[in-house]
């Protein structure tokens, strides 16, 4: 290990911030040649994480045309009959690939199970990628093919693009992750040769306006309140609106779609504050942190509570991709995050593992039917 340097590290201090708002970071620089401005976002994204656990990346470069398409893949799959997406039955594929149904999931263990139904890959080669595409990856505790749909001509090939595209988005992160810790930014190369990224297309029903009086402990919510399990996580959402992040006075602060150009204010329940509805021709994607990072730097970097609830009155469409290290790396506390006064948390296990224990959790209460 390296030259981490401890005068900076002492500065790695978690707060306890009540943030309000989730910053925007634009990643442009993340490939610049020069070292003070990938400094400088390193240092952009250190505060998010040490504060918020969440942040909005601009200039992720993707095209707004493979979004599109990823999407209306994604609108095209859930309109499919329900036999005929339950024939991908998460729970009859290994390590959670294809469907869930509505309710399928119980993110929050003290909720009714989760008001959204998606489809679920991992790593595949693109489908042009020739040089790796007789490739078969070994993914230890996490190994399992993708399942796709007999007939939904194109589906594959837009979703494993935008996959690809957003995988390039989160390499050039880990470097910037590194430097945040001030750690040499090639730390985390030798664990993500193939980094663990499952990615999910997601679809939320509208909730009824008045749920909140019906359920006000939001015990049936899109997605009931949790943490990510892997490193990071790359989040395209609809306009919907609907997610919130939890700050540490325990307040759900709203995470909303596409800050831009256009403002519109409404009032979305049960947080009491405005909501700002940002009309925007520019895609934005947000960021979070997730439980890998929590151990990596013993709970430094923040992995932040969260929630989705969709009383916005139409469809909600989000695609999250969460970042992992290689499955077989372990999990261990980097040493600069270990100290006598903060000695390390967490069991030590490697990310396959880890992310298969929290996924069986997920779908335990759904498995036997
Ligand atoms: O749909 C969203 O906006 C968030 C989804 C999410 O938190 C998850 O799948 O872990
Ligand atoms: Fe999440």
């Amino acid at each position: 290990m390296s030259s981490a340097s401890p005068e900076l590290f002492l500065a790695l201090k978690r707060t306890e911030s009540t943030f309000e708002e989730i910053p925007v970071i634009d990643i442009h620089d993340a490939h610049s040649k020069d070292p003070i401005a990938r400094r400088k976002l390193a240092d952009l994204i250190r505060d998010a994480c040490i504060n918020v656990g969440f942040f909005y990346i601009q200039s992720h470069g993707i095209p707004d045309e493979i979004i599109d398409n990823t999407v209306k893949g994604a609108k095209r799959y859930f309109a499919l009959p329900e036999s005929t997406k339950m024939e991908l039955n998460i729970h009859k594929t290994p390590n959670f690939k294809g469907y869930t149904a509505l309710l399928g999931e119980n993110t929050d263990s003290t909720g009714l199970g989760d008001l959204h139904e998606g489809f679920d890959l991992g790593w595949e080669s693109a489908p042009d990628d020739s040089s790796s595409s007789s490739e078969s990856r070994k993914d230890g505790a996490m190994d399992g093919e993708n399942v796709w749909p007999s007939d939904l001509p194109g589906f594959r090939e837009t979703t494993l693009e935008y996959y690809h595209r957003v995988l390039n988005v989160g390499k050039s992160l880990f470097p910037l992750f590194a430097l945040a810790l001030d750690l040499p930014e090639n730390f985390f190369n030798d664990k993500t040769t193939k980094p663990a990224a499952i990615m999910r297309l997601l679809h939320y029903p509208p909730q009824s306006p008045t749920s909140f009086e019906t359920d006000p402990d939001g015990r049936q919510i899109g997605i009931g309140a949790h943490t990510d399990y892997e490193c990071f996580t790359i989040l395209w959402q609809d306009r919907a609106g609907g997610l919130q992040v939890q700050n540490t006075a325990g307040k759900w602060v709203d995470a909303v779609p596409i800050p831009g150009t256009l403002v519109v204010k409404y009032v979305l329940e049960p947080v009491p504050s405005h909501v700002y509805l940002i009309l925007s021709p520019i895609s934005f994607a947000t960021a979070s942190l997730g439980d890998q990072f929590a151990r990596w730097t013993n709970d430094i970097f923040k992995s932040t509570l969260h929630r989705v609830i969709n009383r916005s009155g139409v469809e909600r469409y989000s695609i999250p991709l969460f970042f992992g290290t290689n499955y077989d790396v372990p999990l261990e506390p980097i040493p600069t995050c270990v100290t006598p006064g903060s000695p390390s948390k967490y069991e030590i296990m490697t990310a396959g593992q880890y992310v298969k224990s929290r996924l069986e959790a997920t779908y335990a209460h759904s498995s036997a039917t």
